[in-house]
């Protein structure tokens, strides 16, 4: 997919100063092709909210035009494009005094759905989710717990099967277990259901682990760098950016860098009680590592599917790093 030829969602010469001066975010040129998911991420005020809310009209941009689908969106009704723009934010917003099928039903109904159908399409979206209808959807939120009340944020976000999808923090309310899983999980739903998403975080982490591209603003809210993860950790844009990122990206790498067949050496030689159980071709490095530590051993058989390809060793993790720094530059 080439991002810049037919984006979903172009920004040009964006800009926001507020009426007592603040410039929040200065001329800001960004660019989300269709399907993909773009983290923001940067320090607090750098204007990163602000951007997502001018994307759907929550606040007006003063300078630059922002499209989606190659319509400006100042010619949308403001009603009409936010019910056709999912958002997810951190305090999910649910109706304290609804049932959780009830407020993700809204979204359908406004669509001007009838009763049964929303009802279906939300119990659908629950079960997306990861949430168990049976016994999630007659409960109300305070019933729930913060993961689960997130998780019905986002079914409540896709009800309208929106294209786009804008997310501001959506997993930094809850503790850091349940918030791997919502990130792993989200991301697997996204590829699959084909959402263009911006997503905002502060955690850089998160935004290199979910983004296919990664936007770091800097204060005063200027674009410090645009690239995929493996490149803003590989070579950041400048000072600002590799101060940001810090000094752990090496070990963040890993985390982005896929397994590369090339690095993979014969099995001939490999004692069995240095070997660890396989693991598929498509994993990452983390990944590899994580097998390695947790079963104690020194090699990591790599297979496509029911093909045993070859082992890793902790000398190929180390290449494949370099590697990856180099091709980032
Ligand atoms: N209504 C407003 N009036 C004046 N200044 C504002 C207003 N809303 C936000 N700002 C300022 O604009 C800047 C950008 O704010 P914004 O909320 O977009 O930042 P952010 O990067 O999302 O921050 P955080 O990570 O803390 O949420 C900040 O300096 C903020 O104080």
């Amino acid at each position: 997919m080439d991002a810049t030829e037919d984006p979903m969602i172009r920004l040009e010469g964006v800009g926001k100063t507020y009426q007592d001066g603040t410039v929040a975010v200065h001329e800001l040129d960004l660019d989300v092709g269709r399907g993909e998911m773009v983290t923001l991420v940067g320090p607090s005020g750098c204007g990163k909210s602000t951007t997502l809310k001018m994307i759907n009209r929550l606040i007006e941009p003063t300078t630059g035009t922002i499209s989606i689908d190659g319509s400006d969106v100042t010619d949308a009704d403001p009603v009409k494009l936010r019910r056709n723009i999912g958002y997810v934010i951190q305090q999910v917003g649910l109706f304290p005094h609804q049932r959780i099928v009830n407020n993700v039903m809204t979204v359908p109904l406004l669509h001007g759905e009838s009763k049964a159908f929303a009802r279906e399409r939300a119990m659908e979206l629950l079960e997306l989710v990861g949430l168990d209808p049976a016994l999630h959807a007659e409960r109300y939120p305070h019933q729930l717990s913060g993961g689960q009340r997130q998780r019905v944020g986002v079914a409540r976000a896709l009800a309208a099967d929106p294209p786009v999808l804008l997310m501001d923090e959506p997993f930094g309310a809850v503790d850091p277990v349940v918030r791997g899983r919502l990130q792993e999980e989200f991301r697997r739903l996204q590829r699959e259901l084909g959402k263009t998403v911006v997503m905002v975080t502060h955690d850089i982490d998160e935004a290199v682990r979910m983004g296919d591209r990664v936007a770091v603003f800097a204060e005063g809210g200027r674009l410090a760098q645009y690239d995929v993860p493996a490149a803003v950790l590989g070579s950041p844009a400048d000072d600002f950016v590799a101060d940001f990122v810090g000094s752990s990206r090496g070990i963040r790498r890993l985390a982005v860098t896929p397994i590369d067949e090339a690095l993979l050496e014969p099995l001939e030689g490999v004692s069995a009680g240095d070997l660890a159980a396989a693991i598929d071709i498509d994993a990452t490095l983390e990944e590899a590592l994580a097998v390695l530590m947790r079963e104690d051993k020194a090699v990591l058989g790599v297979r496509r599917g029911p093909r045993f390809l070859g082992v890793l060793t902790p000398n190929g993790i180390h290449r494949a790093l370099r590697e990856s720094v180099r091709s980032a530059r």
